[in-house]
């Protein structure tokens, strides 16, 4: 077992996991109804489009939903490729492809890269499109992984495919089992009508394993207050530093460094401008070099941390105490009076905030599975 997995059993096993909630309740109520409801939807659907986040392309699958859309003819999107490794991304695509699965690493806020998916989902109807009047593609995922970004460009796109009076054109699909009401769509193409039904619907995961809650709380697919932003810090640090990533950011430091020791050599030079009163500037001017700045101190403070280290990362406690010195450490980086209150949640908040935004590099949690080997015969 890795060290990874046996400081997540030793900080959350207490959590007691399991299937049915436990101290982490993974599954709102509402689940197996939400769950009900697509597989209806999905009979009606001659296509799915199943959103899956690039950081975790296993990982944000709905396992509920496998059997059913794995016999579907299905283009995999795995969204937020700009958040994603690109030098693993490939890798990924030929899983899938060995899977005999379309999938399309793609960025939802990106009409050219959205354009690709319509493209290919098109080429996957071809065969219907000679046979049926009316198409319908379907648009399901977990929570947060883009789904309704994805329908608003693809919205924009059939927009300016189709005149103003044709846009909120809706798909008239018939009833759904038990509850009688149309599903609204739009088109994206004509001849036959191809419509995108805009019903994603709100899907929870389905859980199977405490790592992959983090990896899914991690992506925001669950809801911090469902884990604890301090645990999904503390995860976060097990797994930048068993992937011995912060040593990546030597020259962040060295940089640094040398940028600090020129502030100091320049300092000695007197200047009647250092008696004046220092002025703040302005938030809304500098927020950008504000974020690089804490992005750069957070990374000099992990590599710091890790290269003195002298322990075993393979080993959970020694990994933990590194984890203890790492939140002292970006405490002080990030600028958090340690008597703040909650200081340690305000920590691990600003942590995941720059994590999620792409600030400390593109990453892919999930581990690429052997590529499926299917016997000549
Ligand atoms: N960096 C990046 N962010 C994205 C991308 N697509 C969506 N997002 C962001 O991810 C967050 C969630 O996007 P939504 O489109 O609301 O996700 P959703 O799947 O509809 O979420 P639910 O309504 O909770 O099911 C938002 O902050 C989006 O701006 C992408 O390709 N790249």
């Amino acid at each position: 077992m890795s060290s990874v997995n046996k400081i997540i059993k030793k900080c959350l096993g207490e959590m007691s996991f399991n299937t049915g909630g436990g101290a982490i309740n993974w599954y709102p109520g509402h689940m197996a109804a939400a769950t009900r409801a697509i597989n209806s939807r999905l009979k009606l659907a001659d296509l799915v489009i199943e959103v899956r986040d690039s950081r975790i392309p296993l990982s944000s699958a709905n396992q509920d939903l496998q059997p059913r859309l794995s016999s579907k003819r299905r283009v995999i999107a795995l969204n937020k490729k700009d958040l994603a490794n690109p030098n693993i991304m490939h890798k990924w695509v030929d899983y899938f492809d060995s899977c005999k699965q379309d999938c399309l690493p793609i960025n939802a806020h990106s009409r050219s890269s959205v354009q690709k998916l319509l493209e290919l989902v098109e080429l996957k109807l071809k065969e219907k499109i000679a046979k049926e009047p009316t198409l319908l593609v379907m648009v399901v995922g977990v929570p947060n992984v883009g789904k309704s970004a994805l329908i608003n460009c693809i919205h924009q796109i059939a927009s300016s495919r189709f005149p103003v009076q044709e846009k909120k054109k809706r798909a008239k699909v018939g009833p759904l089992p038990g509850v009688t009401q149309d599903i609204a769509g739009f088109k994206i193409a004509q001849r036959p009508s191809i419509y995108v039904l805009d019903t994603p619907g709100v899907l929870v995961p389905t859980i199977s394993d405490i790592e992959t809650g983090l990896k899914l709380a991690l992506a925001g697919s669950v809801k911090d207050s469902v884990v604890g932003e301090e645990r999904i810090a503390q995860y976060l640090l097990a797994v930048l530093n068993t992937r011995q990533t912060p040593l990546h950011w030597r020259n962040v430091h060295n940089n640094t460094l040398k940028e600090l020791q020129n502030e100091t050599d320049n300092g000695s030079d007197y200047n009647i401008k250092h008696l004046l009163p220092k002025r703040r500037a302005l938030p809304d001017a500098s927020n950008v070099h504000y974020v690089e700045g804490v992005t750069k101190e957070v990374q000099c403070a992990l590599y710091s941390t890790l290269s003195e280290f002298q322990g075993d990362l393979q080993d959970e406690n020694e990994l933990e105490i590194l984890i203890e010195k790492q939140f002292e450490a970006l405490q002080k980086a990030l600028k958090i009076s340690s008597r703040a209150n909650e200081a340690r949640m305000m920590v691990s908040k600003k942590f995941l905030t720059l994590f999620r935004a792409g600030k400390l590099g593109p990453f892919i949690l999930d581990d690429v599975p052997n590529p499926v080997v299917t016997s000549k015969s």
